[in-house]
């Protein structure tokens, strides 16, 4: 029997049980009260044991001992035999295991062979996908190419068309050209031909001259003898005294002493005078830095002009209307012209009620009227006006201090008030800590800030900029009113150009040009006007995009040289358009190379 169960816990079919491993202990013997216990010297009691002992002994006397150790050797077989069954049960359940693993492996295989089928397709589709990605991307990169190659074609194609168009230009441009030089060719003939007739008059005059001549020269060599004879007779009479004084001490004495008295007389007269003229001119005169002013360089020499001015005020009424709005030859927008009246009569009112003034920064693009309209305020307000330019302080160096405080101190002079304009203002007012500016352009720009700290109730400051960006900031915030001069509109450039064309055109050679001028210079050829219309001129307004005060103002001019350059002094619609046209081109050029684009060849 044991060694089955040997062999069944071989097979791992039954576990060990301790307590079949062991023998099974007799059943303990029942207790007995030992009052006198004998123990050894090792604590062992044998007393358990005899009663073992005792009890074998009697069972072995007993007659049923053979039986019992039957009974006990059945109870041993029974048992044998439940361990066999359960051994059989045992190898059963290994079996039921053994096929169990075997289908969980069979399972486990079938899954491994699925998964590899479905990772296989899933490789399949994964590389499709890739393929049709490539093939995507490989269409992509050929519609791109084509689209370059249009765009490519197409950007040739305009420049093509650009080149052809620019030749087309070049070839109108020199049509224009010979067409001008044909002209200028016509006006040289005329010129010539003009020349030849003028010389011609001149052999006749000259030819008469020089019978007349011939008659002066007579007449002149008989006035010579007479002034000989007398020059002569007076060398005598001289040379008489000369000799008298040589020969007599006390005369010779005398006059040497008058020569001298009289050189010394006239060098102190002439360096005193100049020393007075110098210490007048520092006191009354107008500083150097002021270059133009309606006080004149000396109190008394304004008198004239201004008697003059008053004048033609008074024969000419309408001069200060000129433009219907009385701002006399200024034309500005209607806005920023009525802000100036407004400005004025403030000044003036300011003026009258000895309150301080108001400073003013006018700013925009060069030749837009500041100057002017800078004029028309003082003028309008009732003050003086004198006018510097910025640029002409740093040539100026460590003098230019003493030149600002003495600006100041004649400014302050004037009994009307005075405006102070200053032109180009960023030139000497920019921002302080620039590194170009020199140490005496900012001690000039210090001595400004110093004279003009507080409210003036003598000085007006009307700064001119066409970059107020660049101003210090100290001059910025003296500042009270800031205006802009924006490029005229199509109504003032029309405005501007009636004006421009009554000045230069309808004006030229009548007698309301300047009497001086008149009387020194002779009359200018008067021109003729021959149908310009006000469409005409509205047409060139429209043409005339972008361009200054200035501009049709030179633009006028060239009409007028133009005329004049003309046969027969006539201005007619096609040579007004001519000059506009060629006019508006030149300024397109001028934009085009400011812009930094080359000029067209
Ligand atoms: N608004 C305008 N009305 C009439 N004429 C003008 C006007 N603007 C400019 N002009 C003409 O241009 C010339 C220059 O004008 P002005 O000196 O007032 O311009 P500006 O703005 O002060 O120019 P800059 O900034 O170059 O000093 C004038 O003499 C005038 O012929």
């Amino acid at each position: 029997a044991s060694l089955n169960q040997n062999n069944a816990y071989a097979d791992g079919i039954l576990p060990p049980n301790p307590s079949e491993i062991e023998p099974s202990p007799a059943p303990p013997p029942p207790k007995v009260r030992n009052d006198h216990p004998r123990t050894t010297s090792a604590g062992f009691d044998p007393e358990a044991l005899e009663r073992g002992v005792k009890a074998l002994r009697e069972i072995s006397k007993s007659p049923h001992g053979k039986k019992v150790f039957e009974v006990i050797k059945k109870q041993e077989e029974t048992k044998q035999t439940e361990l066999s069954a359960k051994v059989a049960e045992f190898r059963q359940m290994k079996a039921q295991h053994e096929t169990e693993r075997q289908r969980i492996i069979y399972d486990e295989q079938k899954k491994l062979a699925q998964h590899q089928a479905q990772t296989k397709s899933q490789m399949a589709k994964y590389e499709d996908e890739l393929a049709r990605k490539r093939m995507q991307a490989e269409n992509e990169y050929h519609r791109a190419r084509n689209q370059e190659l249009v765009k490519l074609q197409e950007e040739s194609s305009i420049r093509q068309e650009q080149a052809r168009r620019a030749t087309e230009e070049q070839i109108q441009a020199q049509r224009r050209q010979t067409e001008r030089e044909k002209a200028e060719i016509e006006r040289e003939t005329i010129r010539v031909r003009a020349m030849a007739e003028a010389e011609g008059r001149a052999h006749e005059a000259k030819l008469a001259e020089d019978v007349n001549r011939r008659m002066l020269v007579d007449r002149a060599n008989a006035e010579r003898e007479k002034w000989v004879a007398a020059i002569n007779t007076t060398f005598e009479h001289i040379g008489g005294g000369l000799r008298a004084i040589l020969t007599d001490q006390n005369k010779l004495v005398v006059a040497v002493g008058g020569v001298t008295a009289l050189a010394a007389g006239v060098y102190t007269t002439r360096e005193g005078a100049r020393v007075i003229w110098g210490y007048i001119d520092r006191i009354l005169g107008q500083p150097s830095l002021i270059r133009e002013s309606s006080r004149g360089k000396y109190p008394w020499s304004g008198m004239f002009s201004r008697t003059m001015s008053s004048l033609s005020r008074h024969t000419n009424p309408g001069s200060a209307l000129k433009n219907g709005n009385g701002f006399g030859d200024v034309i500005l927008h209607p806005s920023l012209q009525k802000r100036i009246q407004q400005l004025s009569s403030a000044t003036a009112n300011t003026k009258a009620h000895q309150a301080p003034f108001r400073n003013m920064l006018f700013y925009g693009p060069p030749g837009t009227g500041k100057t002017m309209a800078a004029r028309e305020l003082a003028r309008k307000s009732g003050l003086d006006y004198a006018l510097m330019t910025g640029g002409d302080v740093a040539p100026l160096g460590p003098q230019a201090v003493t030149k600002i405080h003495q600006l100041f101190d004649w400014a302050k002079k004037s009994n009307k008030g005075l405006l102070l304009f200053i032109d180009e203002a960023d030139a000497f007012l920019c921002e302080r800590n620039k590194t170009y500016m020199s140490e005496a352009q900012r001690s000039a720009l210090n001595a400004l800030l110093s004279r003009t700290g507080d409210q003036s109730k003598d000085i007006v400051l009307a700064l001119a900029t066409n970059r107020p960006g660049d101003l210090d900031s100290a001059v910025t915030d003296r500042i009270d009113e800031v205006l802009e001069f924006p490029l005229p509109g199509e109504e003032e450039r029309f405005k501007l150009l009636k004006l421009y064309l009554d000045k230069y055109i309808a004006q030229a050679g009548s007698g309301k040009s300047s009497f001086v001028k008149d009387l020194f210079k002779g009359k200018p050829q008067q021109i003729e006007i021959k149908g310009l219309t006000d469409d005409i001129i509205k047409e060139a307004a429209a043409k005339t995009e972008g361009f200054s005060g200035r501009e049709i103002a030179k633009l006028m001019a060239s009409v007028q040289a133009a005329v004049y350059g003309s046969e027969n002094c006539v201005l007619d619609p096609s040579l007004f358009r001519e000059v506009v046209d060629y006019k508006v081109a030149e300024h397109q050029q001028r934009i085009k190379l400011a812009a930094g684009d080359k000029p067209i060849a």
